[in-house]
């Protein structure tokens, strides 16, 4: 952001979940810059932890006063959920183990599927009526479906789960080997679920090579894009773990805020909220149409089942729902190898609402 304005908006609340972890902190400082609602969004933070954790989530707090941010109205922090959710309009759901190494996501559904219904429930009866909700705590598909299956009273379209950093994860690698800038890339797409079985798709990508838009698929080899870069992608978190030691966490809460960003600005609003940031994978426009990717509850398109949260190409116009872009269908035959990805990374889906309802968390 260049410029901070003088507020000139009502603050909207935002209340983040595991406040003192490591994603929380790389989230609450962008978020108070006013890095995800725009330069003239005053926010209220309301920070949860448990017990054990708030005295580090004070700290937190104590940071936040520290960098006296013009748009930060207000701090709370809380290990009550129904004080952390009450008049929520921007919910991040954060708070759960992360996996180390050797783990899969789906190996933290029973540790973590516990922390998403009580959650799920406080939401239901203390947020604001146009809640959103991200969930971030891995396995997040699953986590966001037992959340919104403890909210009857809120709209299901609400409830979504991160798949942005996998389609952010994508974005860079495509952009490295054409040899172009990130803004240089659209298109791309990650289905399913955020696990290795996810699908990142090239097939409807495009590159800008010499000022023209050109499929990613004549600008890479899809030999490449089938053996290196879809396993890459779907991957990277391990990969992470191996050389950081420890989980993306930056990176994550980088993708958090555009995720929220674009669903409450809108897709074409750009980074900044005021339309003009370039920094929106494939804004231009020449690009052709803009998608981002989230996982969001289906409503049967791309044969996956109603009701799952799953990840599609989706657009937002600033309303309350991301819209699934229709029409996009992976064409199997430009990615030789992938055939049956889409449909697996379903079935893992529905493998993983199975063994929660076995478990009576759904
Ligand atoms: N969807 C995505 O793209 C990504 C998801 N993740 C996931 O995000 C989650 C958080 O990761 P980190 O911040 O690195 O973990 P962390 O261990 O550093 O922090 C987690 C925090 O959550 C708190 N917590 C646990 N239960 C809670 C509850 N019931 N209510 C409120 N707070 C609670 C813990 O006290 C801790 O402070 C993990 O599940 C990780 O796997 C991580 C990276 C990317
Ligand atoms: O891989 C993990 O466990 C953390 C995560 O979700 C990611 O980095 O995408």
């Amino acid at each position: 952001m260049s410029t901070v304005s003088a507020p000139s908006r009502a603050p909207r609340t935002v209340t983040v979940t595991g406040a003192a972890g490591n994603i929380g902190y790389a989230l609450l400082f962008r978020i108070a810059a006013g890095g995800m609602l725009g330069p003239d969004t005053p926010v209220r933070l309301r920070l949860l932890e448990i017990p054990a954790a708030l005295r580090a989530a004070e700290g937190t707090a104590m940071e936040l006063a520290d960098a006296a941010f013009p748009l930060l109205a207000d701090v709370e922090v809380t290990d009550d959920p129904a004080v952390a959710f009450d008049g929520v309009q921007h919910a991040m759901l954060v708070g759960a183990r992360p996996r180390t190494k050797g783990m899969e996501r789906g190996d933290l559904l029973e540790a973590n599927g516990g922390i998403f219904g009580p959650q799920g429930r406080a939401i239901n009866d203390h947020a604001a009526d146009d809640v959103r909700v991200v969930v971030v705590g891995n396995p997040a598909n699953t986590n966001a479906l037992i959340a919104a299956a403890h909210a009857p009273d809120v709209p299901a379209e609400r409830f979504t789960a991160l798949t942005r950093l996998d389609h952010n994860r994508a974005v860079a690698q495509l952009a490295a080997r054409a040899g172009v800038a990130v803004t240089d890339v659209a298109g791309v797409t990650i289905w399913g679920n955020h696990s290795a079985t996810q699908f990142p798709d090239l097939t409807h990508a495009r590159v800008r090579v010499d000022g023209g838009w050109r499929p990613a698929l004549e600008v890479v080899d899809p030999a490449w894009a089938a053996e290196e870069f879809v396993p890459r992608v779907a991957k990277r978190g391990a990969e992470i773990i191996e050389v950081r030691g420890a989980s993306s966490a930056a990176s994550a809460a980088s993708a958090a805020v555009d995720h929220m960003r674009d669903w409450t600005l809108g897709t074409d609003a750009g980074a900044d909220g005021t339309g003009t940031d370039a920094a929106q994978p494939g804004a231009g426009t020449d690009a052709g149409p803009r998608w981002t990717s989230a996982a969001v509850v289906s409503d049967g398109s791309y044969e996956v089942p109603e009701g799952l949260i799953s990840s599609f190409p989706v657009t937002s116009d600033g309303g309350a729902a991301w819209r699934i872009v229709p029409g996009l269908a992976p064409d199997e035959s430009l990615l030789p190898g992938t055939g049956g990805r889409l449909a697996a990374t379903v079935a893992e889906l529905e493998a993983e609402r199975d063994a929660v309802r076995g478990l009576g968390l759904l």
